[in-house]
């Protein structure tokens, strides 16, 4: 990161062409912008917050860790529930063949028309979300929530686990039926995978193609004829070793 930064300042120094993509790129060109106007080591945004060199990293580094380990896990558990439910998978290979068909990769423009495949993502954070307790939020006043009151300035958490399992707002909670989100407007307040309000989570929309992207490349690339055996095929000659599936249950939370 460090050398990211102090590359990226050395092209403004030295007036390389301004790369202004990327959020290294962008934050550390408003921070030059700003030091030759105000000659000084920081940029001030909203006259809030100074964006000192640490800031900026500290920012690209919290973006890459929440962004990887969030998705890969969700691509991780998909994968496993769709080895452990072989109509799910046949159901969602048979509309990439349908929709994509079986010459190329699913890409970008193919996701509007791949409703299941979105269903099984959904289903899939829905069980296992990423962040299971969200992330510590503060009250910012006195408040009530479920009946109890609530003082100012406490540390408060949120079981998204709890509430995706919750019988009174799902039916079956506990199985794994991508079925249940078709043609269903899902309330925000039941699936918080994301988070909900205004500190949700930033990176929702990209999250959900990537995801969609690297699960819908994966059922095509597989042969899932074969799973069980020790190394399976990737497309191109790439081979896996493939564990045989286990049963979900024993390596998760319980109610
Ligand atoms: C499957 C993937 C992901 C899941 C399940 C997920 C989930 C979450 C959750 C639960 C929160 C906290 C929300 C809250 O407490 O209300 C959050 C916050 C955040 N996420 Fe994600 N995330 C994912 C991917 C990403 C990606 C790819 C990025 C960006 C590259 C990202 C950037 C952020 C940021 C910046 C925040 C903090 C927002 C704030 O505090 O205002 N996330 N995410």
């Amino acid at each position: 990161m460090e050398i990211i930064c102090n590359q990226r300042q050395r092209r403004i120094q030295f007036n390389s062409p301004a790369q202004t993509t990327g959020v290294a790129a962008v934050l550390v060109h408003k921070q030059a912008s700003k030091q030759r106007e105000r000659e000084e080591q920081m940029i001030i945004i909203g006259n809030q917050r100074d964006y000192t060199n640490q800031i900026i990293k500290g920012i690209i580094l919290v973006m890459l860790t929440v962004g990887t380990d969030t998705s890969s896990m969700t691509i991780e558990w998909a994968l496993s529930l769709l080895l452990n439910h072989p109509e799910v998978l046949e159901k969602a290979r048979a509309e990439l063949n349908a929709q994509v068909g079986t010459d190329r990769l699913v890409d970008k423009h193919d996701l509007s028309n791949l409703p299941y495949l979105h269903n099984i993502i959904s289903e899939t954070l829905r069980l296992y979300p990423a962040a299971p307790m969200l992330v510590p939020h503060e009250s910012f006043d006195d408040c009530k929530i479920g009946g109890y009151n609530i003082p100012r300035g406490t540390i408060l958490l949120v079981n998204a686990w709890a509430v995706h399992r919750d019988p009174n707002v799902w039916d079956d909670p506990t199985s794994f039926k991508p079925e249940r989100f078709e043609g269903l407007q899902v309330q925000p307040s039941k699936l918080i995978s994301f988070g909900i309000g205004r500190r949700s989570c930033l990176g929702s929309g990209p999250a959900q193609r990537v995801v969609s992207l690297a699960l819908g490349s994966l059922i095509q690339s597989f042969d899932w004829k074969r799973i069980g055996e020790e190394e399976i095929d990737l497309a191109e000659g790439t081979r896996v070793s493939m564990p045989k599936a286990k049963p979900l249950e024993k390596t998760c939370f319980r109610n």
